[in-house]
């Protein structure tokens, strides 16, 4: 039996049940691009960043495991903010995860189009389909722990 706080819905559940968002528009070009320029932006660092004025290029430099070390901890950070019901904290603690998560790619020579190829694949399918038909030839080291 889990303990009685993993049933309780969250806050932010809480909130989004009594409230209805519009679908996005999607536009054939906008503000998503700024992710493709985003990803730009930091590649160039990597190549040409001077570390004394540009934080991509410190960041880069210090190696993968520090790369990695600090998009967990913005993950953490988004995830409090998320949990404690801090909207507008949230946001801004999103875009720092989004943009860590970019410096990731750059570091492991992740092209965007990559992701995105794999999430159009995905399209349409359900998660729990898609997961049982993983390929078996990727090797994932990250194995999460299943809550009741
Ligand atoms: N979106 C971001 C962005 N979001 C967050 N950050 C920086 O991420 C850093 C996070 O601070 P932390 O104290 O958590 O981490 P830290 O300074 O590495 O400290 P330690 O963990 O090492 O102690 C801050 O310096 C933020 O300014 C960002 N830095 C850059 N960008 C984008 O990247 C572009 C290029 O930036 P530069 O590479 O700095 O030129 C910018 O024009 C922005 O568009």
């Amino acid at each position: 039996m889990p303990p009685p706080t993993l049933r309780k819905p969250s806050k932010a559940l809480r909130n989004a049940e009594s409230r209805h968002l519009a679908p996005l528009d999607v536009p054939a070009s906008g503000d998503i691009q700024v992710l493709a320029r985003l990803w730009n932006t930091i590649e160039g660092r990597r190549t040409a960043g001077d570390t004394t004025i540009s934080h991509s290029a410190r960041l880069l430099a210090r190696g993968t495991a520090k790369v990695a070390q600090k998009l967990g901890e913005e993950a953490v950070e988004c995830v409090i903010e998320a949990t404690q019901g801090n909207r507008a904290a949230t946001v801004l603690e999103s875009a720092d995860l989004v943009y860590h998560l970019l410096v990731l790619w750059v570091d492991a020579g992740i092209r965007p189009e990559e992701v995105w190829a794999e999430l159009v694949r995905r399209e349409g399918i359900s998660g729990i389909a898609e997961k049982a038909a993983r390929p078996k030839g990727i090797v994932r080291a990250a194995q999460t722990t299943k809550l009741p």
